[in-house]
């Protein structure tokens, strides 16, 4: 089994909004091992719910190495009308491997939003610049909330810019986060000079275009998980180091890499065994889909801590 790239991996914490880093990235190593790696994972299926603009995603995976079986049950909802309604709902169900039996039943919702962010984070970890003072934001919905969350734990950013299509709910955002947050009139003035770029919106067209981008920023690309979804212009997909969580699920889902035909340079989980090199120097994307694997890490670590406290 792969063992997470010693030189640059985090050391174990107790620190709890960390706790996560360490499962996912071996995680990401063993799924990017093949069969050696023990992590059974096929692409997802979504199905579309097209009268209502939703889709329903089945996300099944088994780790061999953390015996751990769980399939996610996500539904995503464009345009919300009633917005007390959040437009991800999500439930894990966690199995026991050796006889099938159904162990837990755990919400998703919130394992959704923080595993999401810890890829992200752990991504940044490799790819950032070597000064990263800036960190942007687009979107101000549930990711953007656990994305500030880890990244102001884990980086020392200086300045944190927020843009979102009302600035209303960005507002909201900046005055509910414990931590530096300035609100911006313009996706383009959010991401001007910055070191770190977060794309976590429900957009479907371009929001984030390579003309506004610092060389050598890293970005971490949330949003956009349909073939015909776009977050991403043409200019900095091609013109960036494209990282994706999975090679397969990106060449299947991904607006952003299939429209724009970019290249994909490595999967995370290469990086983080250390046979893809981490180009920090260069611009670089990272496409995250998510994956069932991390939910499967993330709910047993939710079972394991309920089980020895029970
Ligand atoms: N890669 C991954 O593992 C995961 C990705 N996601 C994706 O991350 C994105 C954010 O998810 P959540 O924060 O849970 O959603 P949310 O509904 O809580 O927040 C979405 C944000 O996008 C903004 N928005 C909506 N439509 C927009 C548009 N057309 N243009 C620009 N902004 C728009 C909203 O104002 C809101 O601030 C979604 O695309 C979601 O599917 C969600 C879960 C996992
Ligand atoms: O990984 C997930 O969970 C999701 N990814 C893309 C959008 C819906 C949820």
């Amino acid at each position: 089994m792969a063992e997470p790239n010693g030189r640059t991996g985090l050391n174990r914490t107790t620190e709890p909004k960390l706790l996560l880093i360490p499962p996912l990235e071996t995680a990401l190593a063993n799924f990017s091992s093949g069969p050696e790696g023990g992590v059974v994972q096929p692409l997802r299926t979504v199905v579309p719910v097209e009268k209502y603009n939703g889709f329903l995603g089945v996300m099944p995976a088994y780790s061999a190495v953390d015996d751990a079986l769980t399939t996610k049950l996500v539904t995503f909802y464009e345009n919300m009308k009633d917005t007390s309604v959040p437009s991800h709902q999500a439930t894990v169900f966690l199995f026991d491997p050796r006889n099938g039996t159904l162990k837990a039943v755990i919400d998703g919702t919130v394992i959704t939003a923080k595993r999401t962010a810890a890829v992200s984070a752990i991504a940044t970890k490799f790819l950032k610049p070597a000064v990263a003072d800036v960190l942007c934001i687009l979107g101000a919905g549930v990711q953007a909330h656990s994305h500030y969350e880890i990244f102001t734990e884990l980086f020392s950013f200086k300045e944190v810019k927020i843009w979102n299509r009302s600035r209303e709910k960005a507002e909201t955002f900046a005055q509910s986060v414990k931590g530096p947050a300035q609100v911006c009139s313009s996706a383009q003035e959010a991401v001007t000079g910055a070191d770190v770029i977060i794309t976590v919106t429900m957009a479907t067209t371009p929001i984030l275009f390579g003309s506004w981008v610092k060389s050598g920023a890293h970005i971490n690309a949330v949003g956009a998980s349909r073939p015909d979804w776009r977050e991403l212009d043409d200019d900095v997909m091609r013109n960036s180091v494209l990282y994706v969580d999975s090679r397969e699920a990106a060449l299947t889902e991904s607006g952003d890499v299939i429209l724009s035909g970019a290249e994909i340079f490595a999967e995370l989980g290469e990086v983080v065994k250390g046979t893809k090199p981490a180009l920090s120097e260069k611009t670089t994307v990272f496409k995250s889909l998510g994956m069932a694997i991390e939910d499967t890490v993330a709910a047993k670590l939710v079972f394991d801590s309920w089980s020895s406290s029970n």
